[in-house]
C-alpha cells in the first residue's frame, strides 16, 4: 500500500484535479487552520495535525465544538479529493469524547474510508490530542459531484 507524506500530500491533491475544472487547492479554509497534512495511505486514510489556536477557545477555553468538527471537515475534504472525484458532505455527526484543553497545542485528525457506492463515499473521521486520546469522532457521507456540477 503506497503511503504518502508531507508535500507530496498537497502535489497529489493537486494533480486529482479534473481537467477543466477550477477548484482552489489547498483552499482558504484548511490554510487558516494551518492544516499540516502527515500521512496518506492511498485510498484507506488520511491523517492532518492542525495547531489548537487560542481564539478557538470557548468561554471555558476549551476548543469550541464547531472548530473542531472545522478540522474534522478539513480532513475529510481532502481525503475524499484524493479517493474520488470531487464530491460534498451532504451529512457530517460527530460525538466530543474528551474536551481540547488549553494546555492542549496540536490535535491530529485522521479520516478513513469506510464504503463507497457509485455516487457515495461513507467516511469516519477522529481527532485525537497529543497524548493519542481520542476527543472526538464524526461519521461522513460525500456525494460525489456528476460531471454536469
Ligand atoms: C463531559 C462529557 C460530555 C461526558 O463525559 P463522560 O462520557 O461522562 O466521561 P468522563 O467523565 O469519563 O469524561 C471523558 C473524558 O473527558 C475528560 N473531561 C471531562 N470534563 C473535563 C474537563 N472539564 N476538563 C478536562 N477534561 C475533562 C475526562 O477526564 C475524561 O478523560 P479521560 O478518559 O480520563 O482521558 C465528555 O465527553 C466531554 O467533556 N466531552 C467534550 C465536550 C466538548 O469539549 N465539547 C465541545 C466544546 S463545547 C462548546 O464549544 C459549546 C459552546 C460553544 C460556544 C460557546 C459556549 C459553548
Amino acid at each position: 500500500m503506497a503511503v504518502l507524506t508531507g508535500k507530496t500530500i498537497s502535489e497529489r491533491l493537486q494533480s486529482m484535479v479534473p481537467e477543466g475544472v477550477r477548484l482552489q487547492i489547498p483552499p482558504p479554509c484548511l490554510i487558516d487552520m494551518q492544516g499540516e497534512p502527515l500521512e496518506y495511505e492511498e485510498n484507506v486514510s488520511l491523517a492532518v495535525r492542525f495547531p489548537v489556536l487560542p481564539r478557538y477557545a470557548n468561554p471555558l477555553g476549551h476548543m469550541q465544538g464547531g472548530y473542531l468538527v472545522a478540522a474534522l471537515d478539513n480532513t475529510l475534504g481532502p481525503f475524499s479529493y484524493l479517493i474520488a472525484p470531487p464530491s460534498v458532505t451532504s451529512s457530517l455527526n460527530t460525538q466530543y469524547l474528551r474536551p481540547v484543553t488549553p494546555e492542549t497545542s496540536f490535535i491530529t485528525c485522521v479520516a478513513r474510508l469506510t464504503e463507497r457506492t457509485r455516487g457515495t463515499l461513507y467516511l469516519t473521521g477522529e481527532a485525537r490530542n497529543p497524548e493519542g486520546k481520542v476527543v472526538a469522532l464524526c461519521q461522513a457521507v460525500c456525494q460525489i459531484l456528476s460531471a454536469k456540477s
